[in-house]
């Protein structure tokens, strides 16, 4: 933590029950006060960290919380007004004028980091590649730029004589798309080749077309089959297995626009997720005729499992097997779920070709290959070994959240530096034309927390309401706000855990925030939200200090991240973030959603202690930091079991329930 007084051992401790967090004289300064130089030196290609955010940590979902059954269905947002002023005569006076102060303090660090311009804009080699056309920050951002993001090639669809006229149709029509994209170009010749029928490992970059890259010539192979009468109308032709419950029903409805002209026979889709009414799915798949079942892991073991659906025997014949986001599917979360429905269904009856997709492939495609790939398969790497795996066209911004000198702790900082990027975001991130951010915090508790803080002040602030998505959130609710996000056309933020962080399709993302640490795989996939078809984007990580050695030396070292401050927060926000702190102790639901968000702060960093170098002691003494500077006047409380599970017990600072 850098330069923090953190003499208060907790919320208890610091405040006792006086006037404590809740009168927050403090006012940390966003802004980065270090002009930093980064190390120019040449670009080292990283190994992917595969380190499992799952570390058994009770529960508190890290980046793995995707596909988890619902529980603690919330209500988003939250408009009540309680914002804390009630009894706190006097608080305004005195947040004014410590704003006097902070200002000035702004001021001089603005002054300091204006003299430290020529050394805080130097990017790393990569950054040199960038097409500036396509910056997000220009009035034309939300339309395309040209090409290049999306590796357009002059391949027709048209052209492609192994796929029937219904499908071309429905490029042509549906979808209107003439050209081919590279991995699309790369890819579809080898898998429609009926003479050889291989399976593919097929790598490309974030938002260039994979889904239709194994949708297209699924649905060619199913037309086939029940051509040659080689299945009947009992057989499932294909099953895509999706990491995500979100991009499950994203493929599901891609795959209904590609069958729109397959009347005769018609072709139909199911999506089977998660947190849907299993009953419901029941009757679908047992209704008889079914082309092509989309579904998350635990929903499809679910079925696979249940005798009563036969649903062994009806992909016995199955003709395509999809893995999408193949390396996320085949880590350590989804392993064991996707082995056993490897094991589960029956053997490949000779014809099966299994396609894995991804942006991101360990250098263990041996592995992967191990698991669910024939001996004989073809990688098609539409990448190259040395070039970026992100879009070298997305500006992506690295920051550093300092808390002040006085009293205040990261979390405040990093609520006030959240506020002030969103600011700028919406003021001239996209120069006039709607702003569509995602923000993505480390675990599904904290994007709750966040998303309802923000919200407690959203007169204030003048943001619009912070949409949420994350996995304790029910199913319907995720998807409604889901449907919201993609067909806004006007400023809109999602504040998400890591659901939304693979293969989804929001149009339009202008700027992906990122907050604290993740995996390398997992922040390539979440930059890749925005800048998708050849559209314009940005991204930006807003790190702590202690998080920052890892995540720029180590983990993103090859990234073309450019170092700059976090912009200054203006008198009207940082008041609206006063008043949002201040209240949280006081609005019983923000409270809840503060605790739980420490719990799983505990447990998130639990899982990083190497990265961010601290032992056990360090993490409590950090985590009831945190719950204070966020406003909780008293430290939330533990299970026994949850603590032993956490391999913390007897650690000091831990309060038991
Ligand atoms: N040939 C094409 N021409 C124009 N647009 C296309 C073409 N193919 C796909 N697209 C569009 O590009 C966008 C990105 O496609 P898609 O979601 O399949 O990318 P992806 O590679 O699967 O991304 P991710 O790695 O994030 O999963 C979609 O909106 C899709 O409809």
């Amino acid at each position: 933590m850098g330069d923090d007084n953190k003499a208060q051992g907790g919320p208890n401790t610091a405040n006792g029950g006086g006037g404590g967090s809740g009168d927050r004289k403090r006012k940390p300064n966003p802004n980065n006060r270090r002009g930093r130089g980064r190390g120019n030196g040449p670009a080292k290609r990283q190994e992917r960290d595969n380190t499992n955010n799952n570390n058994g940590n009770s529960g508190n979902n890290g980046s793995m919380e995707v596909d988890k059954p619902l529980s603690n269905s919330r209500n988003n947002g939250n408009s009540n007004g309680n914002n804390g002023n009630g009894g706190r005569g006097g608080q305004n006076n005195r947040n004014r004028n410590n704003r006097g102060r902070n200002n000035n303090r702004n001021r001089n660090n603005n002054n300091r980091n204006n003299n430290n311009n020529n050394i805080k804009k130097e990017v790393e080699p990569k950054a040199e590649a960038m097409d500036e056309s396509n910056e997000p920050n220009v009035a034309s951002a939300a339309a395309p730029t040209g090409n290049s993001g999306l590796h357009i090639t002059d391949k027709r669809f048209a052209d492609l004589e192994q796929v029937c006229d219904e499908s071309r149709r429905a490029m042509a029509e549906v979808f209107k798309y003439e050209l081919m994209t590279e991995v699309q170009a790369k890819t579809l010749p080898v898998i429609l080749d009926s003479t050889r029928k291989i399976d593919v490992l097929a790598k490309a970059k974030t938002g260039t077309g994979k889904t239709l890259g194994f949708l297209i010539p699924a649905i060619e192979k199913i037309v086939q089959s029940i051509k040659t009468s080689r299945s009947d109308k009992n057989d499932i032709g294909c099953l895509v297995i999706s990491p995500t419950r979100e991009l499950a029903y994203q493929i599901g409805t891609e795959a209904e626009k590609l069958v729109t002209f397959h009347t005769r026979p018609k072709l139909s889709v199911a999506t089977c997720v998660g947190g849907t009414n299993v009953n419901k799915d029941r009757s679908t798949i047992k209704r008889g005729f079914l082309s092509i079942l989309v579904a998350t892991p635990g929903r499809l073991l679910d079925h696979l499992q249940n005798s009563e659906l036969n649903l062994q025997n009806r992909l016995a014949k199955m003709d395509c097997l999809v893995l999408d986001e193949a390396d996320q599917l085949l880590d350590m979360g989804f392993r064991p779920d996707i082995e056993r429905i490897l094991r589960l269904l029956k053997p490949s009856e000779g014809s099966r070709q299994t396609l894995l997709f991804s942006a991101t492939v360990p250098k263990s495609v041996a592995e992967i290959a191990h698991i669910a790939l024939q001996p004989k398969y073809e990688f098609i790497d539409t990448v190259g070994e040395e070039e970026e795996q992100t879009h070298s066209h997305v500006k992506q911004e690295v920051m550093v959240a300092h808390s002040s000198n006085q009293s205040g702790g990261m979390g405040e900082a990093q609520i006030r530096a959240i506020a002030a990027i969103l600011d700028r975001e919406l003021k001239t991130g996209t120069k006039g034309a709607p702003c569509k951010v995602i923000a993505f915090f480390t675990t599904a508790r904290m994007t709750g927390f966040m998303a309802e803080i923000f919200n407690s002040v959203m007169g204030k602030t003048g943001f619009p309401k912070i949409l949420e998505i994350h996995s304790r959130m029910s199913q319907s609710v995720r998807q409604r706000t889901s449907e919201k996000f993609r067909a806004s056309k006007e400023n809109t933020i999602l504040f998400s855990s890591d659901v939304s962080a693979r293969g989804m399709d929001y149009p339009g993302v202008t700027f992906v925030l990122q907050i604290g640490l993740t995996e390398r795989a997992q922040y390539i996939h979440r930059l890749g939200r925005t800048a998708r078809a050849g559209k314009g984007g940005c991204g930006a990580l807003l790190l702590a200090p202690y998080e920052e050695k890892f995540m720029v030396n180590k983990n993103l070292a090859d990234m073309p991240l450019e170092s700059v401050d976090v912009p200054e927060l203006n008198n009207r926000l940082d008041d609206a973030m006063t008043q949002a702190l201040n209240g949280v102790n006081d609005n019983k639901s923000l409270k809840e959603s503060a605790e739980q968000a420490y719990r799983a702060w505990l447990g998130y960093y639990n899982g990083q202690l190497k990265k961010v170098g601290w032992n056990k002691i360090a993490l409590v003494k950090e985590a009831n930091q945190w719950a204070s500077d966020v406003g909780l006047k008293s430290q939330p409380a533990l299970l026994k079991k949850t603590v032993g599970k956490m391999g913390l017990k007897g650690v000091p600072g831990l309060k038991l329930e």
